[in-house]
């Protein structure tokens, strides 16, 4: 079955899961019209193809109709200004009417093209048309006759139609002109078989050409469509990998409670900052933030209470340090901020500020408005520190100092130890 169109497609195909899809119930094509036989699909197909069909038919209407034209003169030359030149030139302009207007509506509608009603009226009109050639020129009706063979062929190949109405028009054509030409001239039934079997010749030959056609277009439509939509397949895939990996790096790199930075990813960020500001000499800033009675929250609303603080309290940070400064989840209730080229003073300064905010900002927890307040520990990397964990200590030191000496304040330490509160 069809063995030109599935050598074609084995050809295209570069693997057997597209062979294999292709025989689907969706792309079966019928044996005999070389059509889907699943309606959706031969719709979908032929939008797909109806403007170059409809441009492929504006041309062959237009070749046609000045054929038709341009035959008028030998017909002329043959008949004079007689009845039956004028009733052959009538029937021409009656055909090249009808091809106009078949010509108007596919340039209006294409979908007239590939649907084929239309062209098929079209065809049977001229066809029984010419058969007056037969009548008023008799003296030519072997050229007559062959004119009609070519017409025949044509119907399949020059004018795209669709395949079943051709083949009615095409047979429908070489009856009518059996008739004529007994009507013409009495025949036997031999020559009359002879006359059939020449006139289904270009019927077969055409048929065939134009099944050939419209199938490998059907086969490489199919191959087309599935090629699209394993493309399609193939970015959602690529789109959803490349989501589940961005979800696994933010996993990898964050603390799952505050969506802050968890330590692995902090101590990375951090050592490339100290390396930099060594590099530039720039200042650096490093802060320990620890909330107040944190304990008390829990066990007065709940570990889930808490655990809201404490997202609310990381978004706030988030919010308040600058862009550039790195905020980090140390553990617990306990918040760590590198804050790249920035003095201990101005690291002071944005401190208090984040303070300020945290006691201006109600949190919410339940029926419950929680106000909280934190104490924050400072210090600076000195020209002589090559590492971050002596930094940390101080820091460390200045917020116990703090949380000491009452909470809600922000400590800065030197690295000689001296130590200055700044109370809001
Ligand atoms: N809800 C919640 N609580 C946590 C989490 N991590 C630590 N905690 C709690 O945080 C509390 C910390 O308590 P403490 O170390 O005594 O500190 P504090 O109550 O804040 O007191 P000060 O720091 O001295 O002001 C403990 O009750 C821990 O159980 C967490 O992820 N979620």
């Amino acid at each position: 079955m069809r063995p030109a169109a599935e050598t074609l497609v084995s050809q295209l195909c570069s693997n057997a899961g597209d062979q294999a899809s292709l025989k689907g119930p969706e792309w079966r094509i019928s044996l005999w019209r070389g059509e889907f036989l699943d309606p959706r699909t031969e719709t979908a197909y032929r939008q797909h193809v109806s403007s170059i069909t409809a441009l492929q038919l504006r041309w062959g209407l237009a070749v046609w109709a000045l054929l038709l034209l341009v035959f008028a003169l030998p017909d002329y030359s043959a008949l004079g200004w007689s009845t039956d030149f004028v009733l052959l030139l009538v029937m021409r302009l009656a055909v090249v009417g009808c091809i106009g207007l078949l010509y108007l509506q596919v340039r209006r509608t294409p979908m007239h093209a590939v649907n084929g009603v239309l062209t098929t009226l079209v065809e049977l009109i001229g066809l029984a048309g010419f058969m007056l050639v037969f009548f008023l020129r008799p003296e030519i009706v072997g050229w007559t006759f062959v004119v009609v063979l070519l017409m025949l062929f044509t119907l399949f190949v020059a004018i795209p139609n669709r395949l079943g109405m051709a083949l009615a028009v095409a047979l429908f054509g070489a009856i009518i002109t059996l008739v004529a030409m007994h009507l013409v001239r009495p025949r036997e039934l031999l020559e009359l078989l002879a006359l059939f079997l020449m006139l289904l010749f270009p019927v077969a030959t055409g048929w065939i050409s134009a099944w050939r056609v419209q199938v490998l277009q059907r086969q490489q439509y199919a191959l087309m469509t599935l090629t699209l939509r394993s493309n399609r397949q193939l970015q959602d895939e690529v789109e959803q990998r490349r989501l589940l990996q961005q979800q696994l790096q933010r996993q990898a790199s964050t603390d799952a409670l505050t969506g802050l930075y968890n330590r692995h990813e902090y101590e990375r960020l951090f050592a490339h900052e100290l390396a930099r500001s060594l590099r530039e000499q720039r200042p650096l800033s490093l802060a320990i933030l620890d909330l107040d009675h944190f304990k008390r929250v829990n066990d007065t609303h709940g570990h889930a209470a808490g655990d809201e603080v404490l997202r609310r309290v990381a978004r706030l940070c988030r919010d308040n340090f600058r862009a550039v400064d790195i905020v980090g989840r140390l553990g617990g209730e306990e918040f760590v901020v590198l804050l790249p080229d920035t003095s201990l003073a101005q690291a002071g300064e944005v401190a208090q500020r984040v303070l300020e905010q945290l006691r201006v900002t109600p949190i919410e927890v339940g029926e419950a408005v929680l106000q909280v307040t934190a104490t924050l520990g400072l210090t600076q990397l000195q020209p002589d520190e090559r590492q971050l964990d002596s930094l940390l200590q101080r820091a460390d030191q200045a917020l116990y100092a703090g949380k000491a000496a009452g909470r809600d304040r922000v400590v800065l330490v030197q690295a000689d130890g001296s130590m200055q509160m700044l109370v809001g």
